[in-house]
């Protein structure tokens, strides 16, 4: 049988912990996911990651404790279809904004009759190139798909996205939540935070686990505690950008950079 650990693991007693990766490099991948996360987000929006350079993060996370999540540039059927031939079994599908769009996405993960998911596998990893016989039948009890919801449309029709049959978890997309709300740049803003409740309370209503990427520690822990069973407590990319101009300023450098950015994820 098929297994996803990452989604055996939304239904332990521990919130998973996770990072965000936007340096679309197997190398830093492989050192991230090996540090001690639940899980990982092999991000295909905002970080330049192409099919290549997902199928190398994927494999150079496979030898860590971590699980990949990866994010598409859109929830497009046919990039889809290409992110599952290569391995990705969870999918985090950003701008998910109507109960039609989410069955859209479900259906581009299922094998007709149940979706339109074309058939590959005997040139997919997935597979294990066919090497796995009951690969056909048995793929989409392996898959999590997370619909993000970041956009006030989104937060409107939360309830119908939750409730769609093979969405199996929600996940709060506070950046572009925050911009869809006019508070650009201001996750934390009340209009934004109750926004986020009330997503929350829509996944509980159908027992599905919610989950976010939070700005800072703060963020991290009012996640947790509002109910958040993932949370992503920062990105690679973040790190590494105060680290170096941490260090740089150190010595007297960076002095014309006057602070990383309002967004530190
Ligand atoms: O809207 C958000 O927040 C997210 O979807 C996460 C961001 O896109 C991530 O790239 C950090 O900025």
């Amino acid at each position: 049988m098929v297994t996803n650990r990452f989604k055996d693991r939304l239904g332990s007693a521990d919130a998973q912990i996770g990072l965000w990766l936007g340096l679309a490099n197997p190398y830093t991948a492989e050192l991230c996911a090996s540090a001690g996360f639940d899980w990982v987000v092999v991000d295909g929006e905002h970080a330049p990651n192409d099919l290549r350079s997902i199928l190398a993060q994927l494999q150079a996370i496979a030898g860590t404790s971590a699980e990949p999540v990866v994010r598409p540039l859109s929830g497009d059927a046919n990039l889809i279809k290409q992110l599952l031939d290569i391995g990705t079994q969870t999918l985090l599908i950003p701008m998910v904004e109507t109960e039609d769009h989410a069955r859209q996405v479900v259906a581009a993960t299922r094998y007709p009759p149940a979706g339109i998911r074309g058939v590959g596998s005997a040139l997919a990893r997935a597979s294990g190139w066919n090497r796995q016989p009951a690969y056909l039948e048995t793929a989409m009890h392996g898959l999590c798909i997370i619909a993000q919801i970041e956009t006030a449309a989104a937060v409107q029709n939360v309830q119908e996205i939750a409730a769609t049959d093979g969405i199996d978890a929600l996940f709060v997309g506070l950046s572009d939540l925050a911009a869809s709300l006019g508070h650009l740049g201001k996750p934390d803003h009340p209009t934004v935070q109750s926004a986020f409740e009330t997503v929350v309370a829509a996944a509980n209503e159908v027992g599905k686990p919610v989950g976010t990427l939070a700005a800072n520690e703060v963020i991290a822990r009012r996640a947790l505690n509002a109910g958040c069973r993932f949370v992503s407590v920062g990105s690679d990319v973040g790190l590494l950008a105060k680290a170096t101009t941490s260090l740089a300023r150190a010595f007297g450098r960076s002095e014309q950079v006057s602070s990383v950015g309002t967004s530190i994820y």
